[in-house]
C-alpha cells in the first residue's frame, strides 16, 4: 500500500473512532445518579466506559455498573466504576451498547462480532431503557448487510448445530466457525458460529428457526429490544426511536 493510501486510511479511522466517542459521551449524559447502568462491549462501548468513569471520578456521580463481558469488567475497574451484579439488581435503569449493524426504521440490531452477545441481550433486555451507539457506517436497510449472524452454541455436539444452521434462512446460511484461524469460545465457554445469509426477509421466522435448534444458546439478532439510537455522523449525533 502506498503511504498516501495507508494515511488516508488512518485518517479514515481516526474519523470514525471520533464519532464513536461522541455517540458514547452523548449516551453518557443520559446516566443520572443513582442509577445501574449495564456497560456494553466493543470499540464503541470502550468509549462509553471511558466517559463514564470520568462522570464518576470528576463529579463524583454515583453509579453501579454491570458489564457484558470481561473486558468491560477490566476496563470499568480500571477507570473506577463501582460493579453490581444480578444478585444486587436484577432490573438495570439503562444500558448502553454498540451495534454491527442497525436496521432502519425497526431499529432491530445485529450484535456480537465481539463474541459477547448472550451476556449483551440478557442485560439488554434487563434494562428499562436500552440505548444503542454507532456511527452512521452501521445502518442498513437490510439485517446481515455487512455483519454475519453470530451464533452462540455449546460446545459439546457443535457440528451438529452447523449442519442443522446450514438449512435456517430462507436459501440456507454458510456458518463459519473460524474467527482469526482458530475456534471462538465465548466468556460463557459456548462457541460462536458466524451465519452468512445472502438475505434475510424475515428477522422473526429466522429467529425462531435459530432458536429451535438444539444446543443453540441465543443468536446475535436483537428484535424488539431497542429503545432509541444515537448515531454520530458528520453533522452531529442524531437520535432515532423505533
Ligand atoms: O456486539 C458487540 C460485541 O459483542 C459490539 O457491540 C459490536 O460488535 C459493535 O462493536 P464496535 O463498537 O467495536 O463496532
Amino acid at each position: 500500500m502506498s503511504s498516501d493510501l495507508e494515511t488516508d486510511k488512518a485518517r479514515d479511522v481516526a474519523a470514525i473512532e471520533r464519532l464513536k466517542d461522541q455517540a458514547a459521551r452523548e449516551a453518557v449524559r443520559y446516566i443520572e445518579d443513582g442509577m445501574v447502568v449495564g456497560l456494553g462491549t466493543g470499540s464503541t462501548a470502550r468509549f462509553m466506559i471511558q466517559a463514564l468513569g470520568e462522570r464518576v471520578r470528576d463529579e463524583g456521580l454515583r453509579v453501579w455498573g454491570l458489564p457484558t463481558s470481561e473486558a468491560s469488567t477490566m476496563q470499568a475497574r480500571e477507570v473506577g466504576i463501582p460493579l453490581t451484579n444480578f444478585a444486587a439488581h436484577p432490573e438495570l435503569d439503562i444500558a448502553i451498547d454498540g451495534a454491527d449493524e442497525v436496521l432502519n426504521g425497526t431499529l432491530f440490531l445485529v450484535k456480537g462480532l465481539g463474541g459477547a452477545l448472550l451476556r449483551e441481550k440478557i442485560v439488554a433486555s434487563a434494562a428499562k431503557r436500552f440505548v444503542v451507539i454507532v456511527d452512521e457506517s452501521k445502518l442498513v436497510d437490510h439485517l446481515g448487510t455487512k455483519a454475519p449472524i453470530p451464533v452462540e452454541v455449546v460446545s459439546w455436539g457443535w457440528e451438529r448445530a452447523v449442519h442443522l444452521l446450514n438449512k435456517t434462512g430462507s436459501i440456507g446460511c454458510k456458518p463459519r466457525m473460524h474467527r482469526d484461524g482458530t475456534l471462538f469460545v465465548t466468556d460463557n465457554g459456548n462457541m460462536i458460529i458466524d451465519c452468512h445469509y445472502p438475505s434475510i426477509e424475515d428477522p422473526h421466522a429466522l429467529s425462531e428457526a435459530i432458536y429451535d435448534i438444539v444446543g443453540v444458546v441465543d443468536h446475535g439478532m436483537f428484535l424488539n429490544l431497542t429503545s432509541e439510537v444515537l448515531v454520530a455522523g458528520h453533522g452531529g449525533v442524531r437520535r432515532m426511536v423505533p
